[in-house]
């Protein structure tokens, strides 16, 4: 059982959360949550998800724009902080969908600094994301959801650091996406885990997204107000 585990997830977990997308519907587990609970906050996430994403959309361009620009200073310094700009290592971003900010001017920065930057695809769905590399050069094709991704031959990295587009986040370090499970899955797969940043607007702050026991805590969050570290990060 525990080599099974292993395997399938080869961090190791204390609690298998592997498994959560394999467990029979109709199966009670005395330990875990309980199933309304969990029902109920599946159904609150998805009115919060429906809520900030109108609202984000409802933002001007200028506004997203000036958004963008002071996450790309924070995240700039903080880069250069704690990572001594990141150079040399591989850090996947993001292609902006749906209203999240454009750091794709950053994205290029960094590469000319030589940072290796890739992307995150969904190439199975409900698994572990993939990453393939990044450059400015890189003719993009339609992936799952319709974002644009690097084409199948572009190399295939597991990043060192991770930006996680926020649709929402709290206090406490956690982060509400578009419902796939796809950055807790993948970051449950990777041993060592990248350090992950989620990165969103200070507006999509939540007093708490009612953490599961699948939710992990990211590393940091940079909103357009600066850096925020989770208390039990620091
Ligand atoms: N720009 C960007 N790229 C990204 C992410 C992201 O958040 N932003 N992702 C970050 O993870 C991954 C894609 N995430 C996805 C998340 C959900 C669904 C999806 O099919 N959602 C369903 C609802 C799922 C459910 O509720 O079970 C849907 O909306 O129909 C697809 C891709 C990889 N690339
Ligand atoms: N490690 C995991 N193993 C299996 N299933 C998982 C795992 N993590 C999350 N899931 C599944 O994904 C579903 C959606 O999770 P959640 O509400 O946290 O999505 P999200 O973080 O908003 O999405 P995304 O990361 O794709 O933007 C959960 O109901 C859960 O069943």
């Amino acid at each position: 059982m525990e080599n099974d585990r292993n395997e399938r997830c080869p961090g190791g977990f204390s609690s298998p959360p592997c498994y959560a997308a394999e467990v029979a519907p109709g199966y009670f587990d005395p330990l875990a949550v309980d199933p309304e609970q969990a029902r109920d906050v599946a159904r609150w996430r998805k009115a919060e998800r429906g809520r900030l994403r109108a609202e984000r959309q409802a933002l001007s361009v200028a506004d997203r724009g000036a958004v963008a620009g002071s996450l790309t200073k924070h995240l700039r310094s903080f880069l250069a902080a704690r990572f001594d700009g990141a150079r040399g290592r591989i850090l996947s971003a993001y292609w902006p969908i749906k209203g999240e900010p454009d750091l794709r001017p950053l994205m290029a920065e960094l590469h000319r600094a030589g940072v290796a930057i890739a992307l995150p695809l969904v190439e199975v769905k409900r698994a572990p994301l993939a990453f393939r590399r990044w450059t400015p050069e890189t003719r993009m094709v339609r992936g799952d959801w319709n974002i644009p991704v690097p084409p199948p031959d572009a190399p295939a990295v597991t990043p060192d650091i991770a930006f996680a587009p926020l649709v929402g986040w709290d206090d406490a370090g956690y982060r509400l996406g578009y419902g796939g499970g796809y950055f807790d899955r993948t970051l449950a797969s990777l041993a060592p885990r990248p350090f992950t940043i989620g990165i969103g607007f200070q507006a999509a702050r939540l007093s708490t997204i009612f953490p599961q026991p699948h939710d992990i805590v990211l590393d940091a969050i940079v909103t357009e107000a600066g850096v925020q570290v989770p208390r039990s990060a620091s």
